[in-house]
């Protein structure tokens, strides 16, 4: 049903030419579902959920009255990977050019407010606010600063993202920002990194006074690090095709902004520490091998593999004391049904899939304001398959119509109420409850995983969500079999759940207490002080920017 968009007519038709493809009329329809092109009776489908942007255009050595307008889309392509579609249309009903570029810059405002307000019924950012992009330049191989040059500006200019860069100059520098921060200049923080600088985001929010409802800021995550277990996860949760291009996939969930509720963990330590994290909490095998294998920084993912095979000549045990709150209704953990075949490690490609026109000049200053959208900037930035069109910009877009914000308030009061209850934790030297289990033993593992990935290889809980409310707690005792260990270093591709002396529970809150003199517990990849913890749920308390 035609409806009214602010000043645009609902849906929208047109009937234009295509760029460079002759005198053929294309009837162009956008609605709900997406653009619709038909002609002589052969259509082209570009879903609301692949649309990406539209931008203006003019012919660089203008000769009549004609103004352009380009979507830019990226489909699924064979189902395996997202492939940039970008369709130009002709706008020349009009005397003049002004009157073309009217009417080409309300297909564009559509197009936009198709974006933002259909395909999904989740709340999103504020798109009138910029976001904030944290880039670690030493993170993983050292080339995060190339990802953002040659891929995530340019997508983030299609879609009209506006953002600002702050390049960390230093551990803990983005904990330092975050902490005293405000919040509400930005739509959200989004992080260009591996996990241990989102994991330094959300202790900074941790630390504010208002931090309970500062942990609740949008973020968002593009994996740059060694180590991009959420990235992973969030690509693997929404179905998305991960591996042909990890910065593609998981820029586009910036680029939505839709946001999706995301578990975080509370951990207490012996010295009445607090730590917030999203990820993992363990020691043994996988935290040594994380850990020690920091030396091969240099070689990216692919440095869990080679020390996995290193530390199997060598296997340590650790006596411990576990106890848990088991979850109540969680199901069984199991394999997957076909369990995909262990993929060589991956690490990030620069210009993979994306072009690079659009890249904008870093300074070497640590903080700049890239107003990706701001008038006269763009002016000389072409689209690289037209390279005889120059973007023309005229205009803000127009924020969210109010009443599609009192649906999203709506939408965010009805994802809170569904939150669980917090589990209430005795102190540190307090017996564990009764309805507790506890486990004393000599353990090769002990590792919890929020999420089902732990790095882009690592699947090791098949059924994670980012906001299921468990941690899924995997021990390997001193019984489990070598074949088993041997089998784990291998590869865990979610098979191993399979495999004799490889335990799984879901839980909701646990309590680690070392019982050897020394080894490394990690938070989310972080080493924190070999003393005791205990560490509860935070059910769907943070939020996360997806598709
Ligand atoms: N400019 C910088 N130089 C050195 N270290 C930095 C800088 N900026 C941030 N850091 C630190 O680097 C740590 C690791 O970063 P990040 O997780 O992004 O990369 P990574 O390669 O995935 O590492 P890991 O997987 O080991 O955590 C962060 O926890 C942060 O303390």
């Amino acid at each position: 049903m035609a409806e009214c968009v602010g000043t645009l007519a609902w849906p929208l038709r047109g009937q234009f030419r295509q760029y460079k493809r002759g005198s053929k009329l294309y009837n162009v329809q956008l609605d709900e579902s997406g653009m619709t092109v038909t002609s002589d009776g052969e259509k082209q489908v570009v879903k609301v959920t692949d649309l990406v942007g539209c931008q203006c255009q003019q012919e660089q050595q203008q000769q009549g009255n004609s103004a352009y307008f380009t979507l830019l889309a990226y489909p699924l392509t064979g189902g395996r990977k997202r492939t940039r579609l970008a369709l130009c249309f002709e706008v020349a009903s009009k005397n003049t050019f002004k009157e073309n570029l009217a009417v080409a810059n309300a297909w564009r405002r559509a197009v936009y407010h198709a974006v933002r307000n259909h395909g999904t019924t989740k709340p999103q950012v504020d798109h009138s606010k910029k976001i904030l992009l944290f880039i670690n330049p030493n993170s993983g191989s050292g080339r995060a600063l190339q990802t953002y040059r040659k891929q995530v500006s340019t997508l983030l200019a299609e879609a009209e993202v506006s953002h600002e860069v702050l390049v960390t100059e230093r551990a803990s520098h983005a904990t330092d920002v975050v902490r005293t921060l405000d919040l509400t200049q930005y739509a959200g923080l989004v992080i260009l990194s591996g996990d241990g600088l989102l994991y330094e985001v959300y202790n900074g929010l941790l630390a504010r006074p208002d931090w309970n409802e500062a942990i609740q800021f949008p973020i968002g995550i593009i994996p740059g690090g060694s180590g991009n277990g959420l990235a992973r996860s969030l690509a693997h949760w929404l179905r998305e095709p991960y591996r042909a291009n990890p910065v593609l996939v998981s820029t586009l969930n910036v680029v939505y902004g839709h946001l999706s509720p995301l578990d975080l963990v509370m951990t207490e330590t012996a010295k009445g520490k607090r730590i917030l994290s999203f990820l993992s909490i363990g020691f043994g095998l996988l935290s040594d091998i994380d850990i020690e294998s920091e030396r091969l920084r240099i070689i990216g993912e692919s440095r869990f593999a080679v020390w996995a095979v290193a530390r199997c000549a060598n296997l340590r045990r650790y006596r411990a004391t576990i106890s848990f709150k088991r979850a109540v209704g969680a199901p069984v953990p199991a394999p997957l049904a076909s369990s995909p075949m262990l993929q060589r490690s991956q690490t990030l490609q620069e210009g993979e899939g994306l072009p690079s026109t659009n890249a904008r000049h870093l300074s070497h200053s640590h903080s700049m304001q890239l107003q990706e959208s701001k008038k006269g900037e763009e002016e000389e930035a072409c689209l690289d398959i037209l390279p005889s069109l120059v973007k023309v910009e005229d205009g803000a877009l127009e924020p969210v119509p109010e009443k599609a914000q009192e649906a999203q308030e709506c939408e965010e009061q009805q994802q809170q109420d569904g939150a669980k209850s917090e589990v209430l934790l005795p102190g540190l030297d307090e017996p564990v409850p009764d309805d507790w289990e506890t486990i004393e033993d000599e353990f090769v593992m002990v590792y919890c995983s929020q999420q089902t990935h732990i790095t882009s290889d690592v699947l090791i809980a098949p059924q994670a969500t980012p906001d299921d409310g468990y941690l899924w707690l995997m021990m390997l005792r001193r019984s489990c079999p070598k074949t088993t260990i041997a089998k784990l270093l291998l590869g865990l591709d979610g098979r191993h759940l399979r495999y004799p002396g490889v335990e799984m529970v879901a839980v909701e809150a646990l309590r680690i207490v070392p019982g050897t003199s020394k080894g490394y517990l990690t938070v989310d990849g972080e080493v924190i002080p070999w003393t005791p913890i205990q560490s509860h749920v935070l059910h769907k308390r943070g939020r996360i920017m997806t598709r």
